[in-house]
């Protein structure tokens, strides 16, 4: 196999006398989606400001497109987009202008960048707001060309932090057919989000972090069949959820559970039984974080 896009070892983070990462581990294979799902507050942001050069980590070693993330800022810099951060977007410009001012920032011929602008408009679905002043933008559109800004040299890696939080769903949905996009032209994307969906729909392997460090890891399919068969549902009269049991799915636990619970909830609860979502993971490992995954 081909070295790993991004591999990260023992890597330690703390501010003041709070450690915020306590020793992650984990490799990135190259032209894959892989996605960092955690609370608030869990290291999110702090792990990829580390691997993109923004923040030393105190402990540990990570590698980005091979090259070493403290020995080698520069190279790792010149191989990565992280969207968001470097895009410096100016509202009164069109995103045809925005887009043609990066390409000239950075080393393209004013041709190249007119050529470049218009093959971005055309893969970020702005074409027809192409002339549009960015500050009448809607969030999806602005995002998106967030994206596009940071992709006009492309670079084998590309970091995106909370890319669809706040857009509405249809937005959302455009923007993660636009990531798998790029994966298929060979990219490595490696994205934090809150949105277990997103992590579902879009990642071919799945971290979540927890108390420091990385609580699981796997695909989506493989941290589902962690918790085990099934999940009881229960509902109350206004078809509200008020609690969820994970269950092996066998009778005498189902009864066993039920029996438990019977007695605490109001005589009209209704119970449905369900296979295993990715919250419901998230919630039982993020409850009790004690643990590193095995990788
Ligand atoms: N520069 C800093 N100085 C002090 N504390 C910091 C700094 N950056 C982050 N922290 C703290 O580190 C912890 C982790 O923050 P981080 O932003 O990495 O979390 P996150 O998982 O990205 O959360 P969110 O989803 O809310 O963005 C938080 O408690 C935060 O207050």
């Amino acid at each position: 196999m081909s070295q790993p896009a991004i591999e990260v070892t023992g890597l330690q983070k703390r501010f003041g006398s709070q450690a915020v990462l306590k020793g992650v581990n984990l490799k990135v294979p190259a032209g894959t989606i892989f996605a960092l799902l955690g609370p608030n507050g869990a290291g999110k942001t702090t792990l990829i400001n580390i691997l993109s050069t923004l923040t030393a980590p105190d402990e540990g070693v990570a590698k980005v497109a091979g090259r070493d993330i403290v020995s080698d800022k520069n190279g790792v810099k010149k191989s990565i987009s992280l969207t968001g951060q470097f895009a410096a977007v100016d509202e009164m410009l069109t995103p045809e202008e925005n887009l043609r001012m990066m390409g000239r920032l950075s080393g393209l011929t004013a041709a190249e960048a007119s050529a470049r602008a218009r093959e971005l408009l055309r893969q970020f679905d702005l074409v027809e707001s192409a002339r549009k002043k960015v500050k009448t933008f809607s969030g999806g559109m602005r995002r998106r060309l967030d994206l596009a800004i940071s992709l006009v040299v492309p670079k084998p890696v590309l970091f995106l932090d909370e890319p669809t939080t706040g857009l509405d769903t249809i937005s959302r949905r455009a923007l993660w057919e636009m990531i798998l996009k790029l994966r298929e032209q060979g990219m490595t994307i490696f994205l934090t989000t809150q949105y277990l969906e997103e992590a579902d729909q879009l990642a071919d392997t799945i971290a979540v972090m927890g108390g420091g460090r990385i609580v699981a890891l796997g695909t989506a399919q493989e941290l589902k069949a962690r918790i085990g068969g099934e999940v009881i549902e229960l509902r109350n009269a206004a078809d509200e959820v008020i609690r969820t049991l994970p269950t092996s799915g066998g009778i005498q636990d189902i009864r066993h559970l039920l029996g438990e619970v019977a007695l605490t909830v109001p005589q009209d609860t209704k119970i449905g039984i369900r296979k295993p979502s990715l919250d419901d993971v998230f919630l039982a490992l993020t409850a009790n974080p004690k643990e590193e995954a095995t990788l």
